[in-house]
């Protein structure tokens, strides 16, 4: 592929994420970003992600082949009306917003659609700022793109290779199927995640039992709550239309579930539960698409200073790159386990044969 530029508006885990992965794959590349505060672009021009940081949206973007608009979803709407006079219609604009309906409806209105491609990478985390991201974030995560009528093929094809550059899988989606499927899998998710935490926080003592109490589960199922406000906010008021009908739903299932438990439907309950933990037990763990940690071993850790540093140096010394480190416990696991996360299934492999050799109990998932 030719030489390219590529422009950054926002600079934050996802741009940031998206920048990084692009550049170590085009070391020729032309990156340049804009962000509002000067601190990102600091770090992204001295760690060499970045050739050229903006602290003013201006025509130094006139010159990109592609510009990813990477701030809040309301945010990257209200960016459109600026570039569209101030880039060239060659320029491809595309945004990694987690809500799609809505910005294709202002690219529509202000006649942009045929240089307009959205997108939207399906992984990330609760963490902000580029000082989190890494080349390694989208990695075998599903990017979703979604085009315009009038957005042209080559480009069309560009994208996706430029998505599949940063190590993810392109998927095509209409917007509407996007912000359907987004709205139960992922924003009901993050507004249960927050509903809970508010709940227990106002419903906990004045000392903070249930706060010192709260396990594995709790902890699990809301890590997300500790995600960027600002961002939810857009999120949730773009997509109100989708989110709003599977909240009515998750509704409903919570009142089935309170009647059954009134009623003493054991048999009601127990086939509730086991319909979910079937479907849930068929979700692809291991393969692309997957925004949990595809390639993970976990080892019993022996309680001595230096056990951590011991199997993080029997794996170095072995080529063997970690992604992520750490112990865990919960109710699998309750006597506490090192879970480590590797790139790929060849380093699962032969960590698991490494370790098994200097005697360490090896578990999978
Ligand atoms: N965090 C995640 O896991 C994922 C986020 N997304 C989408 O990516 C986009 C960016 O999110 P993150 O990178 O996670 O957030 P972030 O908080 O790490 O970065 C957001 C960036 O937007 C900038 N920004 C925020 N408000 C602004 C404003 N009013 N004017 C100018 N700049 C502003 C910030 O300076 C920062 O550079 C959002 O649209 C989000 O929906 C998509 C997939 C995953
Ligand atoms: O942290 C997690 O598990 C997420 O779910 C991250 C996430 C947040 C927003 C998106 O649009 C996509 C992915």
């Amino acid at each position: 592929m030719s030489d390219k530029t590529i422009g950054f508006i926002g600079l934050g885990l996802i741009g940031g994420s998206i920048a990084k992965a692009l550049r170590r794959v085009h070391p020729e590349y032309r990156l340049i970003a804009y962000n509002r505060s000067r601190s990102s672009l600091v770090e992204a021009m001295s760690d060499g992600t970045i050739n050229q940081a903006t602290d003013v949206i201006d025509a130094s973007f006139a010159e990109c082949d592609f510009i990813f608009l990477c701030m809040p979803v309301s945010v990257n709407i209200q960016c459109l009306k600026k570039l569209k006079d101030l880039v060239p219609d060659t320029c491809v604009i595309t945004d990694v917003g987690s809500v799609k309906s809505t910005i294709h409806e202002a690219v529509r209105e202000l006649g942009m659609e045929a240089r307009f491609i959205g997108g939207h990478p399906m992984a990330g985390s609760e963490k902000t700022g580029y000082t989190s991201a890494t080349d390694r974030l989208l990695e075998n995560a599903y990017y979703i793109i979604t085009p315009t009528a009038l957005s042209n093929p080559d480009k069309v094809a560009e994208m996706r290779q430029l998505v599949t550059d940063t190590g993810a899988v392109p998927i095509v989606l209409n917007c509407e199927e996007h912000d359907y499927a987004t709205a139960a899998i992922s924003h009901l998710p993050h507004v249960i995640a927050y509903t809970l935490v508010n709940l227990v926080r106002t419903s906990d003592s004045r000392e903070g039992l249930m706060r010192q109490l709260a396990a594995g589960g709790f902890k699990d199922i809301t890590r997300i709550a500790s995600s960027s406000p600002d961002m939810w906010e857009s999120i949730c008021l773009e997509n109100q239309g989708q989110l709003l009908k599977v909240i009515d739903a998750y509704k409903a299932s919570l009142e089935d579930i309170s009647e059954a438990i009134r009623e003493n439907r054991g048999d009601k309950l127990h086939c509730f539960f086991e319909e979910a933990k079937d479907y849930r037990d068929s979700m692809p763990m291991k393969m692309k698409g997957s925004i949990e940690p595809a390639y993970e071993i976990y080892v019993d850790l022996i309680d001595e200073s230096g056990a951590i540093a011991t199997i993080a140096t029997i794996l170095a010394s072995n080529r063997i790159s970690i992604k992520n480190i750490g112990i865990l416990h919960n109710r699998e696991f309750q006597e506490g386990v090192l879970r480590i996360e590797f790139y790929e299934q060849d380093a699962v492999e032969k960590a698991t044969a490494l370790l098994s050799k200097y005697s360490y109990i090896i578990h999978t998932r």
